[in-house]
């Protein structure tokens, strides 16, 4: 049938033929946003930042085994590091660590390394925020592929001293494997984001417990070279979680406007959503959008993030099965009035089918394989996230950080808290604490 080769597969809608030219249509818009929005990112963002005197870049990694959502909640912290820095008088600007090898990214055959921020994020919202530049900007502008110094941060061996919580810094041995290896010509090779060709002129292990901030008087007075790179940075805490900075932020982390609009063009055509009709209108710049709270209505579906794989080897408490799960959305849909539920989910093959025969009128936001050539498994990962968040209410996963972005994108939108702070219960959990509402701050 014709229209088996067209791209995102509605589970819901999946035999009709018009779709296709939906999806072209789609396909075209992506096409020429996408392009527009490379081109600006790269000429927008450097040009005032390379003409500073003394310019410094941090750099910074995390532990490999994390996911893209822990990895945004690093670069929040990240962002406000800088900002002391440059509070402090330092020229310093933050480099963005290309994403790529995530465990989580499974697709197979589909080259999933060193992708610029800009194919997920507008780079200039996150210019508007802190300067950003790109990691290959970084390397022109730097004149090479060098890391004058890298950091390695752990903790403490020692641990808590009199089981005592302070902040502390220092230089010290590195008690983990080094990740790090010196070549013939001296320099240090590493991961570096698939950048083979990079190498670090010195690495260090420091010792930190703290705040991200914490950082700021060693990287001004101890390492005062061009470029420094805090590897393991996830090692570092929020300077406030939550508070105003956090959410400028968050709020600036606006995702790339080729996905947005595919999720839009899906809402409307599967979920009979719109921003006009469900009160969700978005506003360009971040800067500028302050949504009352609950002034969002959503789209008349149920959003569901069901988190799978690692979530459940665990055999976590907090985790349904899936019967358990379905239990719920059928109950949400009911007392919600919904007809329709829309599922992100990582659920294997499996665990999909099985899923499907409970709930056979779920939708799926599934591209085929030469859209997730072009999406990667981050872009489904937001689009499924930013349909999620258009929902008028949404159930989560217990302590998933892909369910928090969820609540905060929704916070942004301006969704009542009680359509947002929710999560399933595992079937035999006794107490069932829902998640917390953080109260988006301008
Ligand atoms: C147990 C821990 O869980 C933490 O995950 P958690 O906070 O849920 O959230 P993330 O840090 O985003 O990692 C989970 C990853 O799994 C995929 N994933 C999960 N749910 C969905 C979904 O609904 N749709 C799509 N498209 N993809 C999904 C996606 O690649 C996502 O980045 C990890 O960061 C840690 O590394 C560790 O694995």
């Amino acid at each position: 049938m014709a229209c088996t080769v067209f791209y995102i597969v509605a589970i819901y809608f999946s035999s009709t033929c018009s779709f296709g030219v939906f999806f072209l249509s789609i396909f075209a818009a992506f096409a020429a946003v996408k392009s527009e929005n490379v081109f600006s990112a790269g000429h927008t963002s450097t040009a005032p930042i390379a003409a500073a005197k003394d310019l410094r870049y941090l750099l910074y990694d995390v532990n490999p085994p994390e996911g893209f959502n822990l990895r945004r909640d690093v670069y929040i912290r990240m962002a406000s590091l800088v900002k002391t820095l440059r509070k402090e008088g330092g020229d310093w600007v933050l480099v963005l660590p290309p994403w790529g090898r995530l465990y989580h990214w499974q697709s197979s055959d589909i080259d999933q390394t060193r992708i610029p921020w800009g194919e997920f994020f507008s780079i200039t919202s996150l210019q508007a925020n802190v300067p950003v530049v790109e990691y290959e900007e970084f390397i022109a502008e730097n004149g090479g592929p060098f890391i004058d110094q890298v950091l390695v941060l752990q903790n403490y061996a020692e641990g808590w001293t009199d089981g005592k919580w302070e902040e502390k810094i220092d230089e010290r041995p590195c008690f983990d494997k080094l990740m790090y290896s010196k070549d013939k010509q001296g320099y240090y090779r590493g991961w570096f984001w698939g950048y083979e060709e990079t190498r670090a002129r010195n690495v260090t292990c420091v010792s930190a417990q703290g705040h991200a901030s914490i950082m700021a008087p060693v990287l001004q007075r101890n390492y005062t070279v061009t470029s420094v790179m805090l590897d393991r940075a996830e090692t570092l805490l929020h300077d406030v979680y939550a508070g105003k900075d956090y959410w400028d932020t968050r709020r600036s982390m606006v995702f790339a406007k080729h996905l947005r609009l595919i999720g839009d063009e899906f809402r409307a055509k599967y979920l009979n959503s719109t921003d006009d009709r469900d009160l969700t209108a978005y506003r360009e710049d971040w800067t500028r959008m302050k949504a009352k709270p609950g002034s969002a209505k959503g789209g008349p579906y149920l959003g569901v993030h069901l988190r799978r794989k690692d979530f459940i080897w665990g055999h976590r408490e907090d985790v349904p099965s899936l019967k358990g799960a379905v239990k719920t959305i059928l109950n949400l849909m009911k007392k919600h009035m919904l007809e329709k539920v829309f599922i992100a989910t990582d659920a294997d093959g499996e665990e999909l089918k099985e899923l499907k025969a409970m709930l056979p009128r779920m939708v799926r936001f599934e591209p085929p394989r030469e859209d997730l050539e072009l999406l990667k498994d981050g872009g489904v990962a937001i689009i499924d996230q930013w349909i999620c968040s258009h929902a008028r209410f949404f159930i989560g996963t217990s302590v998933s950080t892909f369910s928090f972005r969820i609540h905060e994108e929704r916070e942004i939108l301006g969704f009542d808290p009680k359509t947002t702070y929710n999560r399933f219960c595992g079937d035999a959990e006794k107490e069932c604490e829902q998640p917390t509402h953080w109260k988006i701050v301008y």
